[in-house]
């Protein structure tokens, strides 16, 4: 683990009752790195994502965000680092709340960041842009807004608080061909123009190609194989790693 790493997960282990979710994993994400985390489904990827997050304590090992458990980052005190830290989930539609215009709920995550009421709405707007929405989006109901807007939208809110670590869980599976492009190409922007991390985590490899630096191969809980993207997709060691390719190409025109 590197002392400037921003997110640090050391030899984690996580069990739901008899289930080894996590088998000791490690890794860590430096500012404005974009760390991918790959593997088949019951990898254990979303639960080191909840890890991350602080909605799930370990069992054994440590979890560090800014130096801090984020675990244990609770109450008014600790809100400047928790804004820091923030989700893009994989289904937008379910995680917003439908009685809310989408500018609402941006605004919202203003409120709780304690943006005062009267530079939200300029705010809302500037958000929006940012992600790449039309300011007049933000009247509508999620309802009334494509997948890809309304994952922009969640992007949009948790960008709200300014964060340092984005931890996206699969947020392009749910959108077709050109939204994943359009939305990974936004995210790369992100990094370059803020210096915003990720941990992204798919099942997809030729996604997570397009924008990590680093990659993580996840199997039953325990990292199989991890390195440079480009060293990975040239030559991955672990025939698992090959199988994950092999799934992937033929979509490589991602890239
Ligand atoms: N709340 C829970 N209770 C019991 N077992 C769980 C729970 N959450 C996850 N698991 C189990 O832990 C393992 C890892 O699950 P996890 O959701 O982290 O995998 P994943 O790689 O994200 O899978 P997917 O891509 O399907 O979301 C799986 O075997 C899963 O069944």
């Amino acid at each position: 683990m590197t002392a400037s790493a921003l997110l640090s997960v050391d030899r984690v282990v996580k069990r739901y009752g008899d289930r080894l979710a996590l088998d000791g994993v490690s890794l860590a994400v430096g500012p404005g790195e974009a760390v991918g985390l790959v593997g088949e489904s019951g990898s254990g990827k979303s639960t080191l994502a909840r890890l991350a997050l602080g909605l799930l304590a370990p069992d054994g090992g440590t979890v560090r965000f800014a130096g801090r458990d984020p675990y244990r980052l609770r109450g008014a005190r600790d809100r400047s680092v928790r804004a820091r830290l923030q989700f893009v989930p994989q289904h937008p539609r379910g995680s917003l709340n439908p009685a809310l215009r989408a500018g609402e709920a941006v605004a919202f995550a203003l409120r709780l960041h304690g943006t005062p009421r009267r530079g939200r709405a300029e705010a809302v707007a500037g958000l929006f842009r940012q992600v790449g929405l039309e300011p007049a989006l933000a009247a509508r109901y999620p309802r009334e807004l494509s997948g890809g807007q309304l994952q922009r939208v969640a992007v949009a809110r948790a960008l709200a608080t300014g964060p340092d670590l984005l931890v996206c869980d699969e947020p392009t599976s749910a959108l077709d061909r050109g939204a994943q492009v359009r939305l990974l190409d936004l995210l790369t922007d992100l990094r370059e123009r803020s210096g915003l991390g990720y941990l992204f985590i798919s099942h997809d490899l030729a996604v997570v190609r397009h924008l990590a630096h680093r990659v993580l191969v996840l199997r039953h809980g325990r990292v199989l194989e991890e390195g440079r993207t480009a060293d990975l997709w040239a030559a991955p060691a672990h025939p698992y790693t090959r199988a994950l390719l092999e799934a992937a190409t033929g979509r490589t025109t991602l890239t």
